[in-house]
């Protein structure tokens, strides 16, 4: 019986995906721990521990480099809650551009007296802007970004995407009607609305920061439903000061950007559908199945992807650096003791590499099992059996 612990609150329909092979607790005794945004870099991970699927797309909650020196495999479900954040973007961008919130603000506050009389004067301190033909820069056009500007060039808005790292799924999704551009300064510059899809990381911090506000147009409307951190709030404060922006909306909130006009800020909400959690939650759940099961590392994050159809009887995956002469030295156990090699696969992503070995005539398992991890560079090793 597999152990799987939870953390923040995960979908019904995700802890229902289980079959009777896992039990669902909160004992530090995991085999899987199944997460949302829960912290991950204070928390010790028991050396039972396996895997790691996180529900939602961010894992910059999850300290990877310890994970995958434990030997444990991390995952997330990106574009499991990507609609629901396109809806939201294009919601607050609609809400910024008609001044949705000011007004509701002076029909609620003036209900007492008869509104009527006042509104077709008062209207007049609410009239706004249209999308349609305004310039949007999308940063990142992966699951979020990809969405978001297709959704915008259909409400008739000029989009331009911004993504060196690019893959090729990402790439399909994209309509051609989005303009793809080499540099920050390109999408920016010119600008309307600038909004921001990125993950977390070294080099995200601070990608929007005083240098670029500096590119931007007067005016300009900046979203960050991506991370604290990815925009400059020091910076966007001075930049709100003196109205070169002109709004900043995001969905993390921090204290010297709270109890302004110009900022629209949100509780983390972004994937806070039961249609995203749902997603989220029943595909962390399928993924941790699979990899306990069949050692399928598809969707990955710390470890190069790599599936190989699991026949039987056995099979060992280990988790190692990526170095010379590695997978000699573990055909080399295997063959010292008997062990017959049916199929293997091996794949690398930076400093990793995973190996998938499916074997028959393995008898004294512990042993070579033992022999295997006692190699310089391997964090971690799994028997599994069909
Ligand atoms: N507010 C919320 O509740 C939610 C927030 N998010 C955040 O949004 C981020 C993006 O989510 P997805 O689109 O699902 O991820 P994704 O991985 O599908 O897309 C991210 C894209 O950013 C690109 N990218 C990376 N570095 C870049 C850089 N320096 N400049 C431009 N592009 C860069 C990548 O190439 C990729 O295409 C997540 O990492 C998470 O932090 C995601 C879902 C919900
Ligand atoms: O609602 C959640 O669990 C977090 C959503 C999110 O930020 C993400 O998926 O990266």
């Amino acid at each position: 019986m597999y152990q799987v612990k939870t953390y923040n609150v995960i979908a019904q329909e995700g802890l229902d995906t289980f079959t009777k092979d896992y039990q669902i607790n909160k004992s530090d005794h995991a085999d899987a721990f199944l997460i949302r945004s829960a912290d991950m870099h204070h928390v010790n991970f028991p050396d039972r521990l396996k895997v790691i699927a996180r529900s939602g797309a961010g894992f910059n909650n999850i300290p990877l480099e310890r994970a995958t020196k434990q030997g444990i495999a991390v995952f997330n479900t990106a574009g499991s809650n990507a609609n629901a954040v396109r809806e939201l973007v294009i919601a607050v961008m609609v809400a910024t551009s008609r001044n949705l919130i000011p007004a509701y603000h002076y029909a609620e506050q003036n209900s007492g007296a008869d509104i009527s009389l006042h509104t077709e004067k008062a209207k007049d301190n609410f009239r706004g802007s249209e999308l349609a033909g305004k310039k949007l820069a999308v940063i990142g056009v992966g699951h979020v970004g990809s969405l978001v500007a297709n959704a915008a060039s259909a409400l008739g808005m000029d989009v331009y995407g911004y993504d060196p790292y690019l893959n090729t799924d990402a790439a399909w999704r994209i309509s051609t009607s989005i303009h793809r551009v080499d540099s920050m300064k390109e999408a920016i510059q010119n600008a309307d609305y600038v909004t921001v899809h990125v993950p977390k990381n070294k080099q995200t911090t601070g990608l929007i920061s005083a240098k670029e506000m500096e590119m931007m147009k007067p005016g300009v409307h900046l979203f960050n439903y991506s991370r604290i951190g990815i925009v400059n709030n020091t910076d966007v404060v001075k930049y709100l000061d003196n109205h070169k922006i002109k709004t900043y909306a995001t969905d993390f909130g921090e204290d010297q950007i709270l109890g302004r006009d110009d900022v629209i800020v949100t509780p983390h909400i972004g994937g806070a559908t039961h249609e995203a959690e749902r997603n989220g939650s029943t595909q962390a759940a399928r993924t941790i199945m699979k990899y306990l099961k069949t050692g399928d590392t598809t969707n990955s994050v710390n470890l190069p992807q790599l599936r190989l159809p699991f026949e039987g009887p056995l099979r060992i995956t280990l988790i190692h650096q990526n170095v010379p002469k590695m997978v000699g030295k573990l055909t080399d156990i295997l063959g010292d003791a008997g062990v017959n090699i049916d199929k293997m696969s091996n794949a690398s992503l930076e400093h990793t590499a995973y190996t998938i070995i499916d074997v028959d005539g393995l008898k004294d398992e512990q042993k070579v099992l033992n022999q295997l991890k006692q190699i310089d560079g391997v964090y971690g090793v799994r028997l599994l059996k069909k």
